[in-house]
């Protein structure tokens, strides 16, 4: 019998493994290094390529590291100089003009000199994030999950910014896809954290080898920033033949699927949200209005709110798995709803009221972590109760439908794959909503 190494390679075999080994050839000639207790792998890993440890590997292990010079953006393509002399004209809300005509430059260019690493990309047309679904299929599947609006929105910045840049003033004659947001670029953190807000970001980039590594919230490495180099580090023991997970960030679920097409499947996403439309709050006390009169002061209260911003028509209320993570919003909004009509009237006359920020600080955000909720007086919670049932309606599948789905491996297993990576966002929300609404129920 033929040995592995002796049986020629079939062509699927040779189409997966060629482009790998091409590019790999390309990282150690652009002196991309990698060490030799991880490998890349189409095989073990949760989608497509990934990285694998080959061994046991310690804590502060260097997995690879990327010279700055092999990174691609607008000042490392080719065609910097016309993207240099264009910058008034490719100006736009995203920032992300400028690297996407490089790429186009660079993948449309036989002799890119990161011809090897773009040929590992995948085919565009496998892409299957929301945006790509029919409008009918969004709304039937993530009814409630926030995605729909969000790629609404996408769809008209996309298409404003494909209208509005000038892109042959540039000298460019390309086609400018829809899709090309979806890359996976990385964004270098400003340096000084105190300035970060008055500073401008950093402009997108691509970085090769940082790009192939997957995204799990319980991730066991992280990309780190010198002045020489890029280098992906490991941030826990690692052991043979665990993936290796980098972080995309601090993502729920929901941003997940919206942005790169997958979610974790629950329960496993620690830092999955779910989100309560400010507006719920106020509808709920409305609901519990007793006569005219509170609702008249309600309508004052919610205007009040708004004109300090505290609230916006389109803003929600953030909660994690271990409470709201806006606490300092909503325990305001409480606060001023449930106000007798003396009280607001002197805090209207005040233009709000003056506290010890940092104590007062604390003290939200214990009272609105779940461990914190049983202590909220009965009006409080009465309104996040019913703001959590207004949510938990709003989807397209009640909780109990989608709790059987997930429970039944079977059924599970005959959903396409759409509808399961839907029912992860939609159950990981509801079961945060479902908490919130037991932590407040009357007693
Ligand atoms: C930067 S790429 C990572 C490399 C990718 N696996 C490949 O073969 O090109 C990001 C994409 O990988 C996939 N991905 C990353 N993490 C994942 C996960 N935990 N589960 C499922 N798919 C994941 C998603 O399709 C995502 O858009």
């Amino acid at each position: 019998m033929a040995t592995d190494a002796k049986r020629p390679k079939t062509d699927e075999e040779n189409c997966v493994l060629e482009p790998l080994k091409n590019f790999l050839l390309w990282c150690d000639s652009v002196k991309l290094t990698l060490s030799d207790k991880v490998c890349l792998s189409k095989e073990g890993t949760v989608a497509e390529y990934g990285m694998l440890a080959k061994e046991d590997i310690e804590e502060g292990h260097v997995l690879f590291s990327i010279p700055r010079e092999v990174l691609l953006h607008q000042a490392t393509a080719k065609v910097k100089k016309v993207l240099e002399e264009g910058k008034k004209s490719l100006e736009s809300a995203s920032g992300w003009v400028p690297l996407l005509l490089g790429l186009l430059y660079e993948y449309t260019c036989p002799q890119s000199h990161w011809k090897p690493y773009l040929s590992l990309w995948p085919d565009f047309r496998t892409l299957d994030q929301p945006m790509f679904w029919s409008e009918e299929e969004r709304d039937k599947l993530l009814k409630g999950t926030g995605i729909p609006e969000a790629v609404k929105t996408d769809l008209k910045k996309l298409q404003d910014e494909y209208n509005n840049i000038n892109v042959n003033n540039s000298n460019f004659f390309v086609t400018f896809p829809n899709d090309s947001q979806y890359f996976l670029s990385f964004q270098e953190p400003v340096e000084d954290e105190d300035e970060e807000e008055d500073k401008e970001p950093n402009p997108p980039m691509m970085v090769p080898m940082a790009d192939m590594l997957n995204h799990v919230s319980k991730h066991n490495a992280n990309l780190e920033y010198t002045p020489e180099c890029l280098k992906m580090v490991s941030i826990r023991h690692i052991e043979k033949g665990e993936e290796v997970f980098n972080t995309y960030g601090q993502m729920a679920n929901w941003q997940l699927l919206h942005m790169y097409g997958f979610a974790e499947p629950f329960p496993t996403n620690s830092n999955d949200t779910a989100d309560i439309q400010m507006s719920s709050v106020y509808k709920a006390a409305v609901q519990a209005a007793h006569s005219e009169a509170d609702q008249k002061l309600l309508v004052d209260k919610w205007s009040m709110l708004c004109e300090m911003e505290i609230v916006g028509e389109k803003g929600v209320f953030i909660f994690g798995q271990s409470g709201c993570l806006t606490y300092s919003e909503l325990y305001t909004t409480l606060k001023v709803l449930c106000m007798t009509v003396q009280v607001f009237e002197e805090f209207r006359e005040n233009e709000g009221w003056e506290e010890d920020e940092e104590d007062e600080d604390d003290k939200m955000e214990q009272a609105l972590s779940f461990n914190g909720l049983t202590g909220l007086s009965a009006e409080w919670k009465c309104l996040l109760h019913a703001a959590a049932a207004l949510t938990l309606d709003s989807y397209s599948e009640d909780v109990e439908t989608d709790r059987r789905r997930l429970e039944d491996q079977g059924a599970l297993a005959e959903l396409s794959s759409r509808e399961r990576r839907a029912l992860h966002v939609r159950y990981g929300q509801k079961s945060i909503l479902q908490r919130l609404q037991q932590l407040t129920k009357k007693s």
